[in-house]
């Protein structure tokens, strides 16, 4: 589907977001007022929405990425969650807080997490931008979520379409009607 020819429905604005960061920013500032904090970007997908959220957290931080893979180009989860790169760094001590830009089937999130509790963080949590809970594959509930959405395929702000439209700032959905 060639999505520029189509209406873009927005679903989360610039504004919005920008709203939320503040909120969540203080909320986890708040709750790991002296504790360890490490944030875990995963890969591709959260590098946007975590570059922004480390800039609403007060209090200290250290940031480490990892990158999953089970989508492709597609619209659908394979089922299946690659690790293409592993976190570098002992989570040994840490309040590992693990940040994605959205749990669909909850497939990515949970992978990740058992994969990260079997290398012993003194605390485990995770957070999100978005939410679909009615495409779960598996029962989990973000610790920390920005937008709760209904079942459509998002795009923007780290979200791909293929290869492309990460770098818009706002989250959309690509309608059937032309433009
Ligand atoms: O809850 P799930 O159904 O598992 O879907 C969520 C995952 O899907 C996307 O990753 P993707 O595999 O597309 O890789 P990307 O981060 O490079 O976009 C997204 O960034 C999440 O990590
Ligand atoms: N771009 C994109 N990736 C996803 N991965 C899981 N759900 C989605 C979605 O709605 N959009």
């Amino acid at each position: 589907m060639n999505i520029e020819t189509k209406k873009w429905e927005v679903l989360c604005s610039e504004e919005q977001i920008s709203a939320k960061l503040k909120e969540l920013g203080a909320q986890i500032s708040k709750d790991y007022e002296g504790k360890n904090l490490m944030v875990i970007s995963l890969l591709k997908g959260s590098f946007i929405f975590c570059a922004d959220l480390v800039r609403n957290i007060t209090v200290p931080v250290k940031i480490e990425f990892m990158t999953t893979s089970s989508y492709g180009h597609g619209e659908e989860s394979s089922g299946k969650i690659n690790v293409v790169a592993d976190v570098s760094a002992s989570l040994e001590g840490y309040d590992v807080l693990v940040v994605d830009d959205i749990t669909d089937t909850a497939l990515t999130m949970s992978h990740v997490m058992a994969h990260l509790k079997a290398k012993n963080p003194a605390s485990i949590k995770s957070c999100v931008l978005l939410d679909k809970p009615s495409r779960r594959k598996v029962e989990l509930v973000p610790d920390y979520c920005g937008f709760s959405i209904e079942d459509k395929f998002v795009v923007g702000y780290g979200l791909n379409f293929g290869d492309y439209y990460r770098n818009i700032p706002y989250v959309f959905n690509v309608t059937n009607e032309d433009r």
